[in-house]
């Protein structure tokens, strides 16, 4: 009997590019004995429930979209506590995800065949309060950009649409006086940027050491930035994070499973590149190897 797949698309995300694609993504998947079905989402939040609903009847989910779909798939599979390997069509802005899993970024019939081909990988998955992360929550400078950057301007301009946003950011820079209580540790101060990620690249640029990450090891990084006193502090702290350097004063990176973290005023946060709220107190938890991802082979070729 063939074996069954749903894929799911966000006929929005990116420049809409599935849309040129997906005839041939279907038939890859029916060439190799998939039974294929396809639903479009028709509102935000909708991915959500369509992928709790398809761990029921398929044996495969493959989500087509930017990393705000995925983030809605995930949500909604580890949310209900469904099992269904993902495969990821990345066919958003940035889809900064797919870097970490080795998914290539610009050619999708290549991340359809790898999906065919690929193996299973158990990845761990970010509990933010009552909400899901993939890659990354994080607050302040240049955070506002991925979300405040409206969807048109994110498709006619890509990544540059994101630079030039976070430009504007950085000239009204807001601080938060923050407890941040890890594993023994209580740190405390003024700071004005923050994540904890799960990725090799966040924001499409490494703004800290990730090259010990891995997906799968229960293990988020930590990443905070202290205030600036004037604009050559600002100036030390952007080299720093371009340098990588660990040994910044400036920076607080730690490597955790969980965090609380606590202010005084509310903290807007993003999740995975969406807006995720205001949150006074943040309990942040790794839940390892919570969903499945197909990768690729080490016998496939890298695309
Ligand atoms: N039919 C729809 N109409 C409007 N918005 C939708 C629809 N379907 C999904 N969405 C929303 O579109 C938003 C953007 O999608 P997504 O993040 O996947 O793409 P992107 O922003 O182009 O890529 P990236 O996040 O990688 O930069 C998501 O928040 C999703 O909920």
């Amino acid at each position: 009997m063939n074996r069954r797949v749903l894929i799911i698309v966000n006929p929005h995300a990116g420049k809409g590019m599935i849309k040129r694609y997906l005839c041939d993504v279907i038939d890859l998947f029916v060439k190799h004995q998939w039974q294929v079905s396809v639903v479009t989402t028709q509102a935000k939040g909708e991915a959500t429930q369509l992928a709790s609903d398809a761990a029921l009847h398929y044996d495969l989910l493959v989500c087509s979209g930017g990393d705000g779909t995925l983030n809605e798939v995930v949500s909604g599979l580890v949310k209900d506590e469904r099992h269904i390997p993902i495969g990821y069509l990345p066919a958003g802005t940035t889809n900064d995800f797919a870097s970490s899993l080795q998914i290539p970024k610009n050619n999708l019939p290549a991340a359809a065949q790898q999906i065919i081909d690929g193996k299973g990988f158990l990845c761990d998955v970010g509990h933010f309060n009552d909400r899901i992360f993939m890659y990354v929550a994080a607050f302040g400078a240049f955070t506002e950009v991925s979300y405040s950057t409206p969807q048109d301007f994110k498709n006619n301009f890509g990544r540059a649409a994101y630079i030039l946003e976070g430009i504007k950011s950085l000239t009204n820079i807001v601080t938060y006086h923050l407890k941040v209580e890890c594993e023994n540790e209580l740190i405390e101060g003024d700071f004005i940027y923050g994540q904890i990620s799960n990725s090799t690249s966040v924001g499409g640029f490494q703004a800290m050491s990730l090259k010990d990450v891995q997906l799968d090891d229960g293990l988020f990084e930590l990443l905070l930035v202290h205030r600036p006193n004037n604009l050559l502090d600002l100036q030390t702290i952007i080299a720093a994070l371009l340098t990588q350097d660990e040994n910044s004063s400036w920076l607080v990176h730690r490597k955790l499973s969980k965090v609380k973290i606590t202010c005084e005023t509310p903290v807007p946060w993003t999740l995975d590149g969406e807006f995720g709220g205001n949150h006074q107190t943040m309990v942040i938890r790794n839940l390892p190897k919570a969903v499945e991802f197909i990768v690729r082979n080490e016998e496939q070729p890298l695309v």
